[in-house]
This record gives structure tokens, C-alpha cells and sequence, in this order.
């Protein structure tokens, strides 16, 4: 068991923007909230934090663009991005190999935990929920891969255990290109070959 475990891949697979489209269920909510303010198209995301980018265009936009994820039924009702349930199931099958979906919940705790775990259980099955890490600190959670589309992700290790593979998302796409960190470009991308690179 032990010297098997050894050489278990463990893969942390992050929920809004990679296997739930935060991005798209935001603006179509906030156009509905709000239909006479402006917005921002996906193709003009830049930045990771939405609400900074909304304040950046007029101060007042940053609280109504919080509103749409801190109201009920945000989170739950995310439509799944392309390929990504697909993946983590078949990622889950394969010999040697722990998926666990590692994501943070917004501060407003009211609806977002609760939410994120339905929806877990909705598209990946009830037996994911033996698999779900809520935190706001992914440097102290182990494993070998962190499949997440925010660029920088901090915490108090300041060496964590993984390596952050970052899924590109309309909000990093523009970035300069990073030797030092590997991408994935969507889940059409070559994940399969991602993993086998980290168990030789
Ligand atoms: C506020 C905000 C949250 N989120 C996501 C990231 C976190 O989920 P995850 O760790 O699953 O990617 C969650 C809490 O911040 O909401 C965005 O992706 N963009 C935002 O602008
Ligand atoms: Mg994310």
C-alpha cells in the first residue's frame, strides 16, 4: 500500500474557469441584472478578478458585478466547460491516479459552498463528493499537478508541493508567455500527456 502509493499521481483540478464557466455564466447574468450598464465582452477580459476590471471602468460597476456571484443559484447553475467533466471522470478511471477538484469559495459563504458541491455531485456524480478540497489556500494542499486558470496562486507554503499547469480562460490568454509554467489550453489540449509527464 505504502510503496504503492508512492507512485499515485495526484491531480488538483480547479473549478470556476476549468471545468465551470464562471466567466460566461457571469455575463450573461449581469446583462440580465443590469441591461443598460456596460459591460465587458469575454474577447476584452484581462485580468483575473472581474470586479477590478468592471470598478476600472466605472467605480460603481465593481459592486454590482460582486452581486451576480454573491446571489443565489450563481454557482450552482455554471454551465460545465467543453471536455472538462469528460476529463476529470476519465482522469479519475485511470490506474494510479487521484483527481481531487480544488477550488476556493467566495467569502459570501451563504450560497457558494453549498453550490459548489451540488454542482459537483450534478455533473461528476455523488461519488465525487468524496473528492472535493474547499480552500482559500491551495499552496498547503499536496499533489503533483494544479490544473488552474489563475495565474498566481499564493498562499503560506511558499514552495507548494505541485506544479501549477495554468488553464487558459479569457481572463490570461493575453499574457505574456511564461517558459517557467506550462499551459493547457482547454481540455482538448493534451491532458492525457500532462499526466504521463509527471510519472516518469
Ligand atoms: C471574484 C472571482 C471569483 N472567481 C472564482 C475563483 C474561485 O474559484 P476556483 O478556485 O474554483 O477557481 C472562486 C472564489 O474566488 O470564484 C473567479 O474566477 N473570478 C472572479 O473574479
Ligand atoms: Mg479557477
Amino acid at each position: 500500500m505504502s510503496t504503492n502509493n508512492k507512485r499515485r499521481l495526484r491531480v488538483l483540478v480547479d473549478m470556476d474557469g476549468v471545468i465551470a464557466d464562471f466567466e460566461g455564466g457571469f455575463l450573461k447574468k449581469y446583462k440580465q441584472k443590469f441591461p443598460n450598464e456596460p459591460f465587458v465582452s469575454l474577447e476584452d477580459r484581462r485580468g483575473f478578478w472581474v470586479s477590478t476590471q468592471y470598478g476600472d471602468m466605472r467605480s460603481d460597476l465593481c459592486e454590482k458585478a460582486i452581486s451576480i456571484w454573491e446571489s443565489k443559484n450563481f454557482f450552482i447553475e455554471l454551465e460545465p466547460l467543453p471536455g472538462g467533466v469528460e476529463a476529470v471522470k476519465e482522469m479519475s478511471k485511470m490506474e494510479n491516479t487521484d483527481v481531487f477538484i480544488c477550488t476556493s469559495p467566495i467569502k459570501h459563504y451563504s450560497y457558494c459552498p453549498y453550490e459548489k458541491y451540488a454542482w459537483i455531485e450534478k455533473h461528476l456524480g455523488p461519488e465525487f463528493l468524496e473528492q472535493i478540497i474547499l480552500t482559500r489556500d491551495k499552496t498547503i494542499v499536496t499533489g503533483d499537478l494544479l490544473i488552474d486558470d489563475k495565474p498566481d496562486i499564493l498562499g503560506v507554503e511558499p514552495s507548494p508541493s505541485w506544479e501549477h499547469v495554468l488553464f487558459t480562460a479569457c481572463h490570461n490568454k493575453h499574457l505574456p508567455p511564461n517558459p517557467s509554467q506550462r499551459r493547457l489550453l482547454s481540455w482538448a489540449d493534451d491532458w492525457r500527456g500532462l499526466l504521463e509527464s509527471k510519472r516518469q
